[in-house]
């Protein structure tokens, strides 16, 4: 039976309406995709607190998360990821990529021509159409 993933991403706007987009390393599972980072909600963890932990580990910024934007599985070939994107502010920082190979701000209208990893794109066709 696949194993079943509970995954928390951040979606994080600036003031010019560019969202974050991280670029998965070549070591990583889903090599060279663009995701929105975030990562594995440990038991017994809020999403919240989930997503505030990731980024700050994966990130080295403190984010407070604000409110579910979107809710996806995604059947992959080995893994069942539920994804739940939360829109997020800074608090406090600069996001800094310590596990990815690219960190970039994005306009929401440009999203589609990065290769996104297949259970995000629902999140990104709703970025783009809003
Ligand atoms: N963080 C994150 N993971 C995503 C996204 N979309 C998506 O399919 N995933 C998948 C990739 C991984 O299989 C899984 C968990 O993410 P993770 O960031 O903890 O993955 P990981 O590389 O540490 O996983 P692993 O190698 O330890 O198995 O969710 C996304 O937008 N953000």
């Amino acid at each position: 039976m696949k194993k079943n993933l509970k995954v928390v991403a951040a979606i994080i706007e600036n003031e010019y309406n560019e969202v974050l987009c991280a670029l998965r390393s070549p070591q990583m599972t889903l090599p060279n995709m663009w995701e929105f980072p975030g990562g594995k909600v440990e038991s017994g963890e809020s999403l919240n607190d989930a997503i505030e932990r990731e980024i700050m580990e994966e990130l080295d910024c403190k984010i407070k998360a604000l409110d579910v934007f979107h809710d996806n599985t995604h059947e992959y070939e080995n893994v069942i990821v539920n994804l739940i994107c939360i829109r997020c502010k800074i608090v406090e920082g600069l996001p800094t990529s310590n596990e990815h190979s690219e960190l970039i701000w994005f306009r929401r209208e440009n999203l589609e021509s990065l290769r996104w990893a297949p259970a995000d794109i629902p999140a990104v066709n709703k970025l783009i159409s809003e």
